[in-house]
């Protein structure tokens, strides 16, 4: 029978170690899958109860979606989401049927945990990670594409082919390894891929399909197009609008230990705006009440289950690949393995693709024959982390830990993001 996660993130060879939900959204489940499915979901719903009753956020946060709805803009948003208001797994897991408007209620805080943290190597005095490619180095921090800037990025590619809009789209999520993964995978030569990110489907939607088709490379029959834009994966009309682009269409997400993505966002902003609060003061609404500030982009970007159910509504899980960030960096040519399957490309991008930079403390892609310049990406990646207070990295695990324990459900695989926590 089959393995249901909730029921196991067991020590296992690695991500992807649950067994997958049938794949295409449907499939029937054996009556114990299904009660552990229900239990799981009726303690996301008493965790939030429970959380709401103590912090007095109240159900009316419950009842209040909107809430979480919105652009993630830092401080903009208050409220508590409610986990128990995503719809089941089991629900979840059914084909996404006639694409529904959106009605999922917001979802939460429960107290948390983790010891991220990275050890990062910082890069040698002096040293020079030069990028192959202009977009290594132009990655926009907050996503700061302007319209020049992509239509360089249009007119930069070569003379022939056609522009095409995308088949394929890393809709997300910010600092989950985004970049990294779009630069292994274009190194395929069956892949164009836009340098910057068009943020089409969030804030230049207005412009319409031909603006962004023109803002694409051109290609050749059988070469495939691509994009990224991270913020596509938490903005709740880019699944319906890309829907209606091409129902087609295949999305990657790269996901990463929420804790860590959450102070790589922070870190992010830090460097830009040095003035901000600390990360500890940020992360709460009321630390002695140990209540999460799940209205933080920091946090609430974090809350993978939430947002893949927007998706769900949409498109089918088979449809949606997943990659774990932490093995993007581990193991790239293992993740591009199942990237390539994914989009039906033969495996040409493997292990001799890339080398271990030790002064980037990151994977870079090797030098191509034509060029003497290494391809590692640029400072903004891989950036040295704030040490963050232990007791708020704790805090930090246990408000996400059901929301990733249903993310993993939804998904049939077990990133084991609670498992780095019991190996500290
Ligand atoms: N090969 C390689 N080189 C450098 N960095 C790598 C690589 N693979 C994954 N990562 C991780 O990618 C994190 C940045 O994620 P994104 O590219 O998604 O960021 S962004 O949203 O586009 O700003 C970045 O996060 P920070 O380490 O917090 O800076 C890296 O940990």
């Amino acid at each position: 029978g089959a393995r249901y996660p909730g029921a196991v993130p067991a020590p296992g060879p690695g991500p992807g170690a649950l067994s997958p939900p049938p794949r295409g959204g449907r499939g029937s489940k054996g009556p114990p899958a299904r009660k552990l499915l229900c239990m799981c979901s009726l303690s996301l719903c008493l965790t939030y109860l429970c959380y709401s009753l103590m912090g007095g956020t109240g159900p009316g946060a419950l009842r209040s979606p909107a809430g979480l709805r919105g652009s993630p803009a830092p401080g903009a948003l208050r409220g508590s989401p409610a986990p128990g208001a995503l719809r089941s797994p089991a629900a979840l897991r059914g084909s996404p049927a006639t694409p529904a408007p959106p009605t999922r209620a917001s979802n939460a805080s429960s107290p948390a945990v983790s010891a991220a943290g990275w050890l990062r190597t910082a890069l040698a005095p002096g040293e020079v990670i030069a990028a192959q490619s202009g977009a290594f180095e132009r990655d926009p921090q907050e996503s700061s594409t302007t319209d020049e800037e992509l239509s360089r990025a249009g007119s930069t590619t070569p003379d022939y082919g056609e522009k095409r809009l995308p088949q394929a789209l890393i809709i997300g999520v910010k600092k989950g390894g985004t970049r990294a993964l779009l630069e292994a995978i274009r190194a395929h030569p069956d892949v164009r891929a836009v340098g910057t990110e068009p943020h089409f489907f969030d804030r230049n939607y207005e412009k319409g399909l031909e603006w962004y088709r023109n803002v694409m490379p051109k290609t050749l029959d059988g070469q495939i197009t691509m994009e990224k834009t991270p913020s596509y994966f938490v903005t709740n009309e880019a699944p319906k609008r890309i829907h209606s682009m091409a129902k087609d269409t295949k999305l990657i997400v790269v996901v990463r230990n929420p804790v860590t993505r959450a102070i790589s966002d922070y870190t992010q902003t830090l460097s830009k705006k040095p003035e901000i609060p600390t990360f500890e003061i940020l992360a709460f609404k009321n630390r002695t009440l140990g209540l999460i500030d799940a209205s933080w982009s920091a946090i609430r970007i974090g809350i993978y289950a939430l947002h893949l159910e927007n998706w769900l509504q949409y498109f089918p899980l088979s449809q949606i690949l997943f990659v774990s960030g932490e093995r993007l960096i581990i193991d790239p040519a293992g993740e591009m393995a199942k990237v390539q399957d994914f989009l039906g490309l033969k495996r040409i991008v493997t292990e001799k693709h890339f080398y271990f930079n030790k002064t980037k403390g990151f994977p870079c892609l090797k030098k191509p024959e034509d060029s003497s310049a290494p391809r590692c990406l640029g400072k903004s990646k891989g950036r040295t982390h704030p040490q963050i207070d232990p007791d708020v990295i704790h805090r930090l695990r246990k408000f996400y830990k059901p929301f990733n324990v249903m993310f993993y459900q939804m998904t049939g695989q077990d990133f084991q993001w609670e498992q780095e926590e019991s190996e500290k």
